[in-house]
């Protein structure tokens, strides 16, 4: 091995109180793919930004392609040649890509013609094309993440750093960034890969590092080191303990713990169990884990507390984002919709929450027509919604977490006109320790929190509402640890068998197999199905609507 592209040498960070990284060691070979693993708030990104010149080190040292690297910026980092992207997007959404990538390079001026031929360059070398004229606003997220990703190579650097990009990619797209990370690596250069899934850390790391409440907690070169000596220094517990629905999401075979899914997506195996699983027809469950509760029959269904009713939508561009779609939700159910992104489940989740306008159809909580409710008087009906970019849609970062709990419901908390602080602090820690997040107190900024314990507010603000009749959940367990998917797949399950309605959107189908009752699958813009999801062949008939085959 030649000298290290990136070494830590007892690295620590604090942030006040909060010890973020403690006698940090790690070392990142040029021409690999380094994973760094661990539980939200593990300090991973901390890690990252100290090398990328967000904040110094208040201890150890850094050292970059064997010399000492002190930046005081990332401009400074940039210049280093390290490039990074982060877990929330810095374009400008009302510029183009070309317009995006002229004006931020941080000093680097670059003319259109240049960008052309470097952005063949890049395309070539990384497998990485985009479309330099498009909108940012008008782009899904897995395209402005290959964006990200484009400008952050534009530089040529020898080291880019990548905290949890997978984390809103459904699984054809970290396919591809997968590829596109080990062309980097092929290409002499290190790559840092912040993830939570295992499943892709076997698939592209040559090495990996394990962090646990800021200090290294395991890691080696892979394959020596196997993936269930990762997780036990993840989580402090073996694989085979794991719920079968949160090591479909973290990318492990449920069957096999410590074997890899190779192919995630459509077609793998979250088989159904034949022997609790009631014959398709007969009877359906309303229980959470299929088999395991309550049954109701066909002929004594509830009325739907969630009806969509040939609801369609139109994009910006005048393109059908929704073509009269239509899915009803009961009681006590969790309905499920899978599809690749881009398919309209975005705008279906917009529509629900009240923040886009229908072309025709309705939307009915509970009997109540909604279609053009705002999502104050929606919320007051019962309707709980999840976004899917929780950091954009579902928090105000400059405000506590209190505040971001109960910003809908003060009322709660008035005494003769005033509110009391003191009540609204101690309702706000008893849902920070229900949900374990790791925070200093209830009146911290939310933006100080670790990305996954900013979900984990906004997931606990939606859950905990008084009437909550139906809950809408935007791939839920995107950038959540494996504690936390478990905890939130349970908080689902539990709200169903309370007799919530549940609408599920992920892109994840081994957790909506494992998770739902029936699925649709949207498909440019139209849902099929349902699929229900005791059917043996479930599996396989979600894979042909994904694909366009008509069931
Ligand atoms: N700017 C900051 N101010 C205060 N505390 C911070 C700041 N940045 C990070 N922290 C704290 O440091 C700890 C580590 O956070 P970090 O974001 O590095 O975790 P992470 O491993 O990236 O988590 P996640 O998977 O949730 O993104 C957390 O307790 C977090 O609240």
């Amino acid at each position: 091995m030649g000298t290290p592209a990136l070494t830590l040498h007892g690295v620590g960070k604090s942030f006040g109180a909060v010890r973020a990284l403690h006698d940090v060691d790690v070392t990142v070979e040029s021409g690999t793919v380094h994973c760094v693993l661990g539980e939200n708030g593990a300090g991973k990104s901390t890690l990252c930004n100290l090398v990328f010149g967000g904040y110094p080190a208040d201890t150890g040292r850094i050292e970059l392609g064997g010399k000492a690297f002190r930046p005081d910026s990332p401009a400074a980092a940039m210049r280093a040649g390290v490039a990074m992207v982060h877990q929330h997007f810095s374009l400008v959404t009302t510029m183009t890509v070309a317009e995006n990538l002229l004006l931020t390079q941080h000093g680097l001026r670059l003319r259109r013609a240049d960008l052309t031929n470097r952005l063949d360059e890049i395309a070539h070398r990384y497998r990485l094309r985009i479309d330099l004229d498009q909108q940012v606003a008008t782009m899904p997220v897995g395209a402005r993440q290959k964006v990200e990703i484009v400008k952050a190579l534009l530089r040529d650097p020898a080291l880019i750093l990548l905290d949890e990009p997978t984390g809103v990619l459904d699984p054809a797209e970290i396919d591809a960034l997968i590829d596109t990370c080990r062309a980097i690596a092929a290409d002499g250069k290190a790559v840092v890969l912040v993830t939570h899934k295992l499943g892709e850390v076997a698939r592209v790391a040559d090495a990996a590092t394990v962090l646990r409440r800021g200090t290294v907690a395991g890691g080696g070169p892979l394959p020596e080191t196997t993936i269930s000596e990762l997780l036990t220094a993840m989580v402090g517990r073996e694989a085979t303990d794991l719920d079968p629905t949160v090591a479909a999401t973290i990318g492990l075979d449920p069957g096999e713990p410590a074997q890899i899914l190779t192919a995630p997506g459509p077609v793998t195996s979250v088989a159904t169990d034949p022997t609790t699983s009631p014959a398709a027809g007969e009877h359906r469950t309303t229980g959470r884990r299929r088999g395991e509760t309550v049954i109701t029959h066909e002929s004594n269904q509830p009325a739907a507390v969630l009806t969509v009713d040939r609801v369609t939508v139109h994009r910006a561009d005048g393109s059908i984002a929704l073509d009269e779609a239509s899915l009803a939700v009961r009681p006590g159910e969790i309905v499920g919709i899978a599809g690749v992104e881009g398919n309209g489940q975005s705008e279906l989740v917009a529509v629900l929450a009240g923040g886009t306008p229908v072309r025709a159809g309705t939307v009915a909580l509970a009997g109540a027509d909604i279609t053009t409710a705002n999502p104050a008087t929606r919320t007051s009906l019962g309707l709980g919604v999840v976004p899917e970019d929780r950091h954009r849609d579902g928090m105000v970062a400059d405000m506590t977490l209190a505040e971001n709990l109960f910003l809908g419901s003060l009322g709660r908390f008035r005494r003769f006109g005033l509110l009391d602080k003191q009540a609204m602090g101690r309702a706000a820690q008893a849902e920070l320790d229900r949900f374990d997040v790791r925070a200093a107190g209830p009146w911290v900024p939310m933006g100080s929190l670790s990305g996954g314990n900013q979900q984990k507010v906004v997931l606990a603000r939606e859950l905990s509402s008084a009437n909550l009749r139906c809950l809408v959940a935007a791939q839920p367990t995107r950038g959540l640890d494996i504690g936390a998917v478990d905890f939130v797949l349970t908080q689902l399950r539990q709200a169903a068998a309370r007799g919530c309605g549940v609408l599920v959107v992920s892109s994840e189908v081994p957790e909506l197999l494992a998770l739902c009752d029936r699925i649709f699958v949207a498909y440019r813009g139209e849902l099929a199905g349902p699929v229900e999801t005791t059917d043996s062949d479930a599996a396989q008939q979600i894979s042909e609507l994904m694909m366009g085959v008509a069931a």
